[in-house]
């Protein structure tokens, strides 16, 4: 059973989901959309920055499917320091099509000569019928105030990093989503299980997982959907995808969610504690490198 889709401030909606970021593996990337499709995926996330429309384009014509049956997310990534006007027709001449559900800013920095400006020509894209959708990525509750303070249309997600051990610092930002209208897009929800592994999260995750009859990866999808965001995940491998899919059905009660977001707080306090004791070592070490230069070179500096 998939994810139920989620309804935007302007009416659309967004459903399930994939991401298309640093495709790879042996695996072409129109293989590796054209799995996701086939899989039950419909919505593509990818990017100007990603250099993969051409293949999501190419996927998304292979599969068969209807345009109204695939939701198409791609952004303004500020590549070769086009224009969004520019930036949009090439993405639409890469993919093969007449609009894009979701077109978001990449980064609030992109947003010159300053983010009012630049709304006005989202909106614009929006007016003429080239997007359908448009929002903002790792926007902040400052940027996305001066945003809303001129803005004729409110950006309809904004999509931010997610994990449980960014989920304290990213909570205010959530709830500035929600009270706006904003659906929260949450991008590297699985980072305690591919680049953080062995942290205190791990072993609320595992236990639940055990409890459910799932995988970690399940778990943390399910966290992320417990805290009302729309999940981008991706993977080369079916059987994950698979497992993506189902992760829509577990159900995580406020106890687990607890759980998770104590771990994650844990977490941040510890990589604190240890970037403290790594710069630490390293200005140790560059102190004994300088000491040892002036033994070298006979200078007495004491
Ligand atoms: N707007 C933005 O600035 C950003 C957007 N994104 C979007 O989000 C998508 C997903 O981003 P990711 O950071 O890749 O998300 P992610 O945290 O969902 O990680 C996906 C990766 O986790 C691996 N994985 C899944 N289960 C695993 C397990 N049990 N053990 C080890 N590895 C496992 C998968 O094979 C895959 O490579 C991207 O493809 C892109 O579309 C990603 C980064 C930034
Ligand atoms: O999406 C992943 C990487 C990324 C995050 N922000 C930017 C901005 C411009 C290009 C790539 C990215």
């Amino acid at each position: 059973m998939p994810w139920d889709p989620v309804r935007l401030n302007d009416g659309h909606s967004i459903p399930d989901r994939f991401g298309t970021w640093k495709l790879g593996n042996g695996q072409s990337s129109v293989d590796q959309v054209d799995q996701a499709l086939s899989v039950g995926f419909s919505h593509i996330d990818t990017a100007q920055f990603y250099a993969n429309e051409e293949q999501a384009g190419i996927a998304i014509r292979e599969s068969g499917l209807a345009r109204s049956d695939i939701f198409v997310t791609t952004k303004y990534s500020g590549v070769g320091g086009l224009d969004i006007e520019t930036s949009v027709q090439n993405s639409l001449k890469k993919l093969g099509l007449s609009y894009i559900d979701l077109y978001l800013i990449h980064q609030p920095y992109l947003a010159l000569p300053d983010i009012p400006t630049t709304w006005k020509k989202m909106e614009a894209l929006k007016d003429q019928g080239l997007v359908k959708s448009i929002g903002v990525s790792n926007f902040e509750v400052y940027h996305l105030e001066i945003l809303l303070a001129s803005a004729k249309i409110k950006p309809a997600a904004n999509q931010i990093l997610l994990h449980p051990y960014v989920n304290a610092r990213q909570a205010p930002l959530l709830e500035y989503c929600a009270a706006h209208n904003i659906v929260v897009e949450a991008y590297s929800v699985l980072i305690p299980v591919t680049s953080q592994p062995g942290g205190p999260v791990d072993a609320p995750v595992n236990s639940i997982a055990d409890r459910l009859g799932a995988s970690a990866d399940q778990v943390l999808l399910a966290w992320a959907k417990a805290k009302g965001a729309v999940v981008v995940t991706m993977s080369t491998k079916k059987y994950r995808l698979e497992g993506y899919l189902a992760a829509g059905d577990l159900l995580l009660t406020p106890d687990d969610i607890a759980r998770i977001d104590e771990a994650g707080a844990k977490g941040l306090k510890q990589n604190h504690a240890f970037a403290f004791m790594r710069r630490l070592a390293l200005v140790a070490l560059a102190g004994g490198a300088a000491l040892g230069v002036c033994g070298y070179l006979g200078i007495d500096l004491f």
